[in-house]
């Protein structure tokens, strides 16, 4: 089986002005199955979002390569749906134009597009503010609306750069729950990036923990709880162990 995302010794460094260039990724080499969630964590500055950037093909790397269907990423695609933390609403749109967006550049009729675009309104709980403009809605509802605009146009992958970080503790657990059930419905493939160890484990059947100076690959933790995960399975001790264990190796990984 050819991986969906396989990330091959990517490496990327930054020319910083009157310095020697910086590696901010040093050779990252992973594999992300067909409809795998996983979650990438590790501290401030360790190459998170400069790897998941070369994989929407926002950024080039200097040497590797990201491939997607075993194909080279060499710009955006509308097959990666890319989520950040602050996530640019149209000002000017409504919830449901906003969510629109995406569909119409594909040159999709308007009635589909309606359609679409509110099924992922309804989904995400705004079907009560299609109509209202962003000015009006707290952070988490705007976040809310960019996670529908990024599902509406279907992609095989997200890729989501903390896309929980700014909300309250919790809207936080109650899009965690919804992506979940989103993803066990459509079976994306999707890479989360996280400083939340408790959203790390919740969500991923494997974390990716990178380390810093220079930015690369730690561990691999798997997560061995079933789907779908629960209130409970937040609670246990099995899920206590695997969050020491993510814990220990982000902030001690000298010694795990
Ligand atoms: N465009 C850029 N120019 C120069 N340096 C950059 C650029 N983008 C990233 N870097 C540097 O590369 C390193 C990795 O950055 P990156 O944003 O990938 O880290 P991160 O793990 O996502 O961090 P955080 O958790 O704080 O968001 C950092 O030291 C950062 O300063």
């Amino acid at each position: 089986m050819i991986p969906k995302i396989s990330f091959q010794d990517v490496s990327r460094s930054f020319e910083l002005a009157g310095q020697k260039s910086f590696l901010a990724l040093d050779k990252l080499s992973l594999d992300i199955e067909d409809g795998e969630f996983v979650t990438v964590v590790g501290p401030s500055g360790c190459g998170k979002s400069t790897a998941m950037n070369i994989a929407a093909g926002l950024i080039t790397p200097s040497s590797g390569s990201v491939l997607v269907d075993g194909a080279e990423v060499t710009g955006p695609g509308p097959e990666r749906g890319v989520i950040f933390q602050q996530y640019a609403l149209f000002p000017w749109l409504t919830v449901r134009q906003n969510v629109e967006f995406g569909l119409q550049i594909t040159g999709m009729p308007r009635a589909k597009r309606r359609e679409i675009a509110d099924r992922f309104i309804q989904l995400v709980g705004l079907g009560d503010f299609a109509n209202s403009l962003p000015k009006t809605l707290s952070g988490g509802m705007k976040q809310r609306c960019a996670i529908a605009r990024a599902y509406a146009v279907n992609p095989k992958i997200l890729l989501m750069d903390e896309p929980f970080g700014a909300l309250d503790a919790l809207t936080r657990v109650q899009l965690q729950d919804q992506l979940l059930q989103t993803w066990s419905q459509e079976r994306r493939t999707v890479m989360f990036i996280t400083h939340d160890v408790d959203e790390a484990v919740y969500l991923a059947s494997r974390v990716i923990v990178m380390a810093s100076r220079p930015g690369r690959l730690h561990r691999i933790i798997p997560v061995d709880l079933p789907y779908p995960r629960t209130e409970e399975m937040r609670l246990s001790p099995e899920f206590a162990a695997l969050r020491n264990e993510v814990w220990r190796s982000v902030y001690h990984p000298a010694e795990h």
